[in-house]
């Protein structure tokens, strides 16, 4: 493995935050030294240098995606950002923002896959005062509080079939109706749509519009999943160790070369946004003095996940595929469902059962909170016990006896 240092990535600083973003070349590295807790290393640091919106490109793996957002982010044409959950499709999405005309105005992004299907009409496009029970005021729909600016639809797959056909006339005429009202108003939005789904199979199903998918993929730009850019993890965790450091005691967390190589070797399918909850976790378990990256990871067995990755030349000297124990008892293994049920407990514990926005339990186990939501209905589990258990890291474990199933009740 070549472990890239931090200092060899390039470093996009509040992209969408502060208009243009700043492409240094290294992390910004400015204002303090400290003794790494965890490696006794000497390490810069600058609280500024680690902030939520920061993007990080070491390897080469997203080269030619940067490369087309350049191409397309002057331009005001329509962008479809491809990628699996987590991997970065909001960043960029803030960066072709960032880097058009339209900088200075609104950018706004509105998660499809969360609005009910009966309140589109009025959230995309506004409704006038009494145009429906409990219309009690005229309303603004995003794309008229968008106008100037850049509309960011994210989980754009979502949207039912009569959605869609309303949000192709917005883009083919320019031009919309609030709910209730006759008027036609002009409205000048740069669309950018997201998702994590794919659009021609469910045009072939005929669950997506044919029409409004060229409509929108007049520019799409595919995000590679994290474990097909694996070169990118190692600045990644380092700046997400830094981070949680920073946050916990105000000194950074440096990950050491071994544990870099761990997490090179897992498989990411929550991708950047997995990576940062692990390394936020393992700060914490850490106590904020070191990182405990094996106990974040699960297991933290090294065999473990090489046959999840199927790779031989991944497992640790000591393993021995044939020497590995036989399979326990039916009975005496969770079942994948239990599994789940203890793994989301404990992120609600840790959130005190908040589910959206950053650092919230969608969020740390890498979901879109619609589909959190989902789960947790399915697999009954009753957010709002969560909001009074005061978080103690250490007693994550045991939270799930603790706290119990309750029956039935759906989370917000
Ligand atoms: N290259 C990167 N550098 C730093 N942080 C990143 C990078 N890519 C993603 N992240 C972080 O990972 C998290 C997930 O990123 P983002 O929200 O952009 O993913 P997404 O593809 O839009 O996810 P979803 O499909 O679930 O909405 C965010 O906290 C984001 O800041």
């Amino acid at each position: 493995m070549t472990a890239l240092s931090t200092r060899s990535a390039r470093h996009f600083g509040d992209v969408g935050n502060t208009g243009l973003p700043t492409e240094s070349g290294v992390i910004r590295l400015a204002t303090g030294q400290a003794p790494s807790p965890s490696t006794g290393e000497t390490v810069e640091f600058d609280r500024a240098a680690v902030q939520d919106n920061d993007m990080i490109i070491a390897g080469d793996g997203l080269r030619d995606v940067l490369a087309r957002i350049e191409q397309v982010a002057p331009t005001n044409a329509a962008v479809l950002l491809e990628g699996e959950t987590g991997s970065g499709k909001e960043l960029l999405a803030r960066m072709v923002h960032a880097r058009s005309s339209r900088a200075r105005g609104p950018m706004l992004r509105v998660n499809c896959g969360a609005i009910p299907a009966e309140l589109v009409d009025s959230e995309l496009f506004g409704h006038e005062r009494g145009s429906f029970t409990g219309a009690t005021s005229t309303r603004l729909g995003w794309f008229e509080r968008a106008d100037g600016g850049t509309l960011f639809l994210d989980e754009v797959g979502e949207l039912s079939l009569p959605a869609q056909v309303r949000l192709l006339r917005v883009l083919q005429d320019g031009t919309l109706e609030r709910v209730g009202g006759g008027k036609s108003l002009r409205v000048d939005v740069r669309v950018i749509t997201a998702t994590h789904r794919n659009l021609r199979a469910m045009c072939a199903q005929g669950t997506f519009r044919e029409d409004l998918f060229y409509r929108i993929g007049v520019f799409t730009v595919r995000i590679p999943p994290l474990r097909d850019r694996r070169d990118d993890i190692p600045a990644l965790a380092s700046h997400f160790a830094k981070r949680a450091g920073v946050r916990l005691t105000g000194i950074p967390l440096v990950p050491s070369a071994s544990e870099l190589e761990d997490l090179q070797d897992y498989r990411w399918p929550g991708n950047v946004r997995e990576l940062a909850a692990v390394i936020e976790r393992a700060a914490i378990l850490g106590g904020g003095r070191k990182l405990e990256v094996r106990a974040a990871l699960g297991d933290g067995s090294a065999p473990s996940r090489a046959l999840e990755t199927g790779d031989p030349s991944k497992m640790n000297s000591n393993a021995n595929p044939v020497s590995l124990p036989s399979t326990p008892h039916a009975s005496a293994f969770p079942t994948l469902e239990e599994t789940m049920r203890a793994h989301i407990h404990r992120a609600l514990v840790l959130t005190r059962g908040r589910i959206e926005g950053r650092g919230g339990a969608a969020d740390i186990l890498g979901l879109n909170p619609h589909t959190l939501r989902g789960k947790m209905r399915k697999l009954r589990i009753d957010w709002a016990r969560f909001r009074t258990i005061a978080v103690v890291p250490q007693a994550l474990d045991g939270a799930e006896q603790a706290i119990g199933v309750a029956a039935n009740e759906d989370a917000p």
